[in-house]
């Protein structure tokens, strides 16, 4: 472990100063889109008017054979559009693969100046970091660059989870975790065969009724993946950095998705991942405080003055602590709305 005196300085000549605060810009999307498919490559720059982050995808779901074509088709993308405020991204291929030294360099050297996020997968410990930050400050000092990249970890090994707080403090570039539920359900060993989402054979019953076991036993799904989002959002909470959910496989179910995604916000996650078009708007519903708990939270805090104290509203006691848990709220839609003007106007009219 570093020397907490030299946490904050740069790991090469040359190198930029690390950054001392993660900027908590919107990312209640991180869209996907693989920059080799050239159709899904000529809608990125539509795409990005509608998303928080585009990420163009270089590890899972692109083809061995497609992936320098991915990595060169991510460089002529960045280098051929103006984003704007919309992040750009990149997940590069896994450490121990024969592609990413190649990512690393020819992205930070080519584009460096126009990505904003390195997405690492397969995470294990804080040495997978540590092996990115040095490698990424020798590549900025070489690239001349004035602003650092920040990383994004997936979670999704046994070992990253046990890991998960070594992580998320392991580097000032740390910028957030997502959970990768279909790699961690393989390196588990668990028995399902899906990318995230719920399985109905995850479920608590209700006790038996006198002898028969079989009749009026109602059943509930369980959330398999509530301990390691939990856990997930604990560690990024304690070290100041943005916990995610990862990616929902079933496109088509659009009303398990959502489900997903809200209980991924509610625990306290910012965002989660869009895989096809038709998940950037479920993304941006859910992670956007409702206008009516937005004009909640606002009158708890105009009606806590300065914040001490218990008052009832509506029959509700309120104290110190759910004044902070309103503000969470109330801030996370004040930065939302100051870059989403239909988002500003819905909270302006629930006020009124
Ligand atoms: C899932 C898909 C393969 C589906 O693609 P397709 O069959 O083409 O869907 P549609 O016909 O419905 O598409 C309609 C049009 O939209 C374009 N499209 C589709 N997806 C995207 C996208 N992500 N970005 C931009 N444009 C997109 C299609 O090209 C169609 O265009 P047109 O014909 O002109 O109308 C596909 O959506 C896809 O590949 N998505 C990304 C998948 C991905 O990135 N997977 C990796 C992340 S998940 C993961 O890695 C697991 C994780 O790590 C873990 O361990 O848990
Ligand atoms: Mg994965």
């Amino acid at each position: 472990m570093r020397s907490p005196k030299d946490f904050f300085a740069p790991l090469a000549v040359g190198a930029p100063e690390p950054v001392r605060q993660i900027p908590a810009l919107p990312s209640r999307m991180i869209h996907f889109f693989d920059p080799s498919n050239e159709k899904m490559a000529a809608k990125a720059p539509e795409i990005a008017k509608k998303v928080d982050v585009l990420l163009g995808n270089l590890e899972d779901a692109v083809k061995a054979e497609r992936k320098e074509a991915a990595r060169t088709g991510l460089v002529e993308i960045a280098k051929a559009n103006d984003f704007g405020s919309t992040q750009l991204w990149t997940r590069v291929n896994s450490l121990d693969s024969p592609w990413v030294l190649d990512d690393l360099i020819t992205l930070v050297t080519e584009i460096g100046d126009k990505l904003d996020v390195i997405m690492v997968p397969k995470v294990e410990g804080a040495q997978d970091i540590h092996y990115v930050d040095r490698l990424l400050a020798q590549l900025e000092a070489r690239a001349g660059l004035s602003k650092p990249l920040l990383v994004h970890a997936i979670l999704e090994t046994a070992s990253g989870v046990a890991n998960v707080e070594e992580i998320a403090g392991a580097s000032p570039r740390m910028q957030g975790i997502s959970l990768g539920p279909a790699d961690l359900a393989a390196s588990r060993r668990m028995k399902t065969t899906r990318v995230g989402g719920g399985h109905p054979g995850y479920l608590v019953r209700t006790d038996p009724v006198g002898e028969d076991l079989t009749t009026g036993r109602t059943t509930y799904q369980q959330d398999l993946w509530h301990y390691t989002v939990a856990r997930m959002v604990d560690a990024c909470a304690m070290h100041g950095i943005l916990p995610y959910y990862g990616p929902f496989g079933d496109i088509r179910d659009v009303v398990g998705c959502e489900d997903q995604f809200r209980n991924a916000f509610l625990l306290g996650c910012v965002g989660a991942w869009s895989l096809h078009p038709a998940q950037i708007d479920i993304a941006k519903r859910v992670f956007s405080p409702s206008p009516e708990d937005v004009a909640w939270a606002r009158r708890v805090i105009a009606e806590m003055g300065d914040g001490t104290g218990a008052v009832m509203i509506d029959g509700k006691m309120q104290d110190d602590a759910s004044v902070k848990q309103c503000r969470v709220v109330a801030e996370l839609a004040d930065a939302l709305a100051a870059s989403d003007p239909e988002l500003a106007e819905a909270y302006r009219e629930a006020q009124s």
